[in-house]
């Protein structure tokens, strides 16, 4: 079978991972990726081999820069079957109507908005409903690391009802300009988040209601997760089904921060220190008559990567099944939780 042709446009902290990890399949394979300048990522970009397209305006910069273009974004949309829109938040939805035109299907990050696609996926939560179709948003780091863990659990519990408070770092580790440097910001200061709401663009029946500050860290985000079941259950059944889950790591072995987590991904090797797993802290999940709480951690430059890859696989009808998806795209980029 001939692979989807896909192209990557917007090649910064989810782009340049999620064309690493397209690129390590075998039913796809990436067409080029795009930038708008022509700094040091697009001259690594060149390096890893990858065509880069850019704004027609811009494609004479990066022929000065001696990393010539190989189009502009329009041409790299001809030559494929599916973008993954990689933008920063707002500019996704600019690019929509450029999408229509080409007639190319279309996948979106969680800096959009639901109704750009009117359809948004998480792997383990909803990949049957993604099967075919044009359109779909993958929701952020954190909803993602939520329905991870609330899908999980209603599966075999029933959940009745979620509050979460969570701590998000304030930037990815290579932003200079934002903040905050000195400050726990409130954000934001009127309840929910914007995960709560996004949470149920996935799973509509869950009640959730979330919390969030923002804190001078880059690393992860951390979440405390209050959850209430239907059923009864013990701290050990909740760590039984969390374990069962490829993309969820229990966390030990005397680890209690996120930098020690970050500190792990890079010494078994995880590229870019990755880690694409929802990281839980085993020992503090907690069940009291029907309630459980727990901590777990997010590292948001990469725990959207493999959701992508199994949304092309679903649109590009690539595969119907969305375990056998996430096991094979799991393989292909060494994602293992032993
Ligand atoms: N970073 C994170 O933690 C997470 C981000 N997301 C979401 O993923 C999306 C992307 O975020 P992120 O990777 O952090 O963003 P970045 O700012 O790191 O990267 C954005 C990329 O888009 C390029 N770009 C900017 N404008 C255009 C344009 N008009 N056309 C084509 N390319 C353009 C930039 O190129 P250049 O630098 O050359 O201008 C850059 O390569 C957002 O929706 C965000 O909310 C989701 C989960 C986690
Ligand atoms: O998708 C993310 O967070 P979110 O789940 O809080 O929206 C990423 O960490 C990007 O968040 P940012 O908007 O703080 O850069």
């Amino acid at each position: 079978m001939a692979k989807a042709k896909i192209a990557v446009n917007g090649y910064g902290t989810i782009g340049k991972r999620v064309a690493d990890a397209v690129k390590a399949q075998d039913d796809m394979e990436v067409v080029g990726v795009s930038k708008t300048k022509p700094n040091y990522e697009a001259s690594v970009a060149h390096r890893l081999g990858y065509d880069i397209y850019t704004l027609a305006e811009n494609v004479e910069a990066f022929e000065k820069a001696g990393m010539p273009a190989a189009g502009t974004i329009e041409e790299m949309l001809e030559k494929s079957d599916l973008v993954v829109d990689c933008t920063p938040g707002g500019i996704g939805e600019k690019n929509k109507p450029m999408y229509e035109k080409v007639g190319i299907k279309a996948i979106w990050q969680g800096g959009e908005s639901h109704t750009i696609s009117d359809f948004s996926f998480n792997a383990e939560s909803n990949y049957e409903q993604a099967v075919g179709r044009d359109l779909t948003r993958v929701v952020s780091c954190n909803t993602t690391a939520l329905c991870r863990a609330i899908s999980a659990i209603d599966r075999e519990l029933e959940v009745n009802k979620v509050r979460v408070s969570l701590t998000r770092r304030a930037v990815d580790p290579n932003e200079i300009k934002k903040g905050p440097v000195d400050a726990i910001v409130l954000n934001p200061v009127k309840l929910p988040s914007h995960h709560g709401p996004d949470v149920r663009s996935v799973l509509p029946h869950i009640n959730i209601t979330t919390a969030a500050t923002k804190v001078p860290t880059t690393l992860m985000h951390v979440h405390t997760v209050n959850m209430d079941v239907n059923k009864d259950c013990t701290a050990e059944d909740v760590k039984n089904i969390f374990g069962s889950q490829s993309r969820i790591r229990l966390i030990g072995d005397g680890i209690t921060s996120t930098a020690e987590i970050i500190e792990y991904a890079r010494d078994i090797g995880r590229p870019r220190h990755d880690m694409w797993e929802l990281c839980i802290w085993s020992e503090s999940i907690t069940v009291t008559e029907k309630e459980l709480y727990f901590f777990h951690a997010v590292h948001q430059e990469s725990i959207v990567v493999p959701e992508n890859v199994d949304a092309i696989r679903a649109m590009m009808e690539l595969e119907s099944d969305g375990s056998k998806s996430i096991e094979k795209t799991n393989k292909a980029i060494g994602l293992s939780n032993k």
